[in-house]
């Protein structure tokens, strides 16, 4: 449905997006993930048209639209300000995008019928935008958006302003907007577990170039780098050299056998094993000792315990486990053996921004 290829955006000598290639699929929600300045918004910008290509192409729907303008691209967009026209009731603020395309009278009240009542909001098509509450308001200028049934959406933060329990309801809803309508998404967030929650396929982008790109459980179970690794959710990690014949790494903490290896991991002599904190576990595993540490802290997050652990080497590391109301808390101060299943950790390249304490 969409397809760049080698697309770069320059500002004078800085390079905001280098030479990415991305094909989305149609009926794809693809999430565009990255720390502030990646280059997230640069690249859903050119695919709208609304900045322009220093180099490279973009392809929509088996047309080239490298040059094309942003209102001739078939695209639907929704940002994190709703941009709803004040003076104008939620109706006709819906009923805008049609008018301008000159759809009949009679249509256009049933269509925007249609959407009002895909995102419930029924019971409020006559009152004005400010007497809306914020996600109200995201959700207008979502139906505002569906109603010309664009067959690409692109949103960028379009729940940036929403309080957390108000975004994840919003999350669910343009998830079953987008299996109900079957549109091909392209959405931007910063938000890690928003991109987790929703999307088919996840691009991680870092310095204006694709890091990793895989479905949600391939970025948090396999990343590739410690930048992924460390970007989705939190990670142990172990620094060491590789002992090949034994298939441990050599660490501070010990040897720690590995098993499985993100690409070219075990062909330098040094690397990192990355262990998810609900992988550890502080119970005796067989085969292996597993790692003495002390306990720092321990913190409940609802249904999860966090236990803050210093390894004899001084690694700091994480564990979480499930809680239950009358699960004891390890007193601080007190030693405890950590291991995991090998299986569970993985062992990734070195890279430069991140070192051993
Ligand atoms: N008009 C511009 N002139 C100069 N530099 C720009 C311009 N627009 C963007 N940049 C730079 O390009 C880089 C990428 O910006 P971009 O907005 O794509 O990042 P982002 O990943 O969307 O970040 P955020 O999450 O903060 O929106 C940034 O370093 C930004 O400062």
């Amino acid at each position: 449905m969409i397809r760049v290829s080698n697309l770069t955006r320059r500002y004078g000598d800085f390079v905001a997006l280098d030479s990415v290639d991305l094909a989305v699929k149609e009926g794809e929600f693809v999430t565009l993930l990255g720390p502030s300045g990646s280059g997230k918004s640069t690249l859903l910008n050119l695919i709208s048209g609304m900045t322009q290509v220093s180099e490279g192409q973009i392809e929509i729907d088996g047309r080239d639209a490298t040059h094309v303008p942003t209102n001739a691209r078939g695209l639907g967009m929704v940002f994190q300000n709703y941009a709803l026209m004040p003076h104008m009731t939620v109706f006709d603020n819906i009923a805008f995008p049609l008018q301008v395309r000159k759809v009949a009278k009679s249509e256009i009240e049933t269509r925007v019928r249609e959407v009002l009542s895909l995102i419930q909001l029924e019971h409020v098509a006559d009152r004005k935008p400010k007497q809306l509450s914020g996600g109200q308001q995201q959700r207008i200028s979502l139906a505002r958006c569906i109603v010309y049934r664009p067959p690409i959406i692109l949103m960028d933060e379009p729940l940036g302003a929403l309080d957390k329990k108000l975004r994840e309801d919003m999350q669910l809803e343009i998830k079953r907007l987008h299996a109900e309508l079957g549109v091909t998404i392209i959405y931007v967030t910063h938000d890690q577990e928003e991109a987790l929650a929703m999307s088919d396929r996840i691009v991680l982008m870092r310095n204006g170039r694709i890091e990793q790109q895989g479905n949600p459980e391939d970025l948090y179970f396999k990343p590739e780098t410690l930048f992924a690794a460390d970007f989705l959710g939190s990670s142990n990690l172990f620094f060491g050299k590789i002992d090949a014949a034994s298939g441990t790494l050599v660490t501070g903490a010990g040897k720690l056998p590995y098993e499985n290896a993100a690409p070219g991991a075990a062909d330098t002599g040094e690397a990192v094993l990355m262990v998810r904190p609900e992988s550890l576990s502080m119970e005796a595993k067989q085969n292996w000792p597993g790692i003495e540490a002390e306990v720092l802290d321990t913190v409940v997050l609802g249904g999860f315990q966090r236990h803050y652990l210093r390894a004899d080497d001084g690694t700091q590391l994480t564990v979480q486990v499930p809680t239950s109301p009358n699960a004891q808390r390890p007193e601080r101060r007190s030693r405890v053996t950590v291991s995991w299943d090998s299986s569970d950790a993985r062992l990734l390249p070195p890279d430069p921004a991140f070192k051993s304490e």
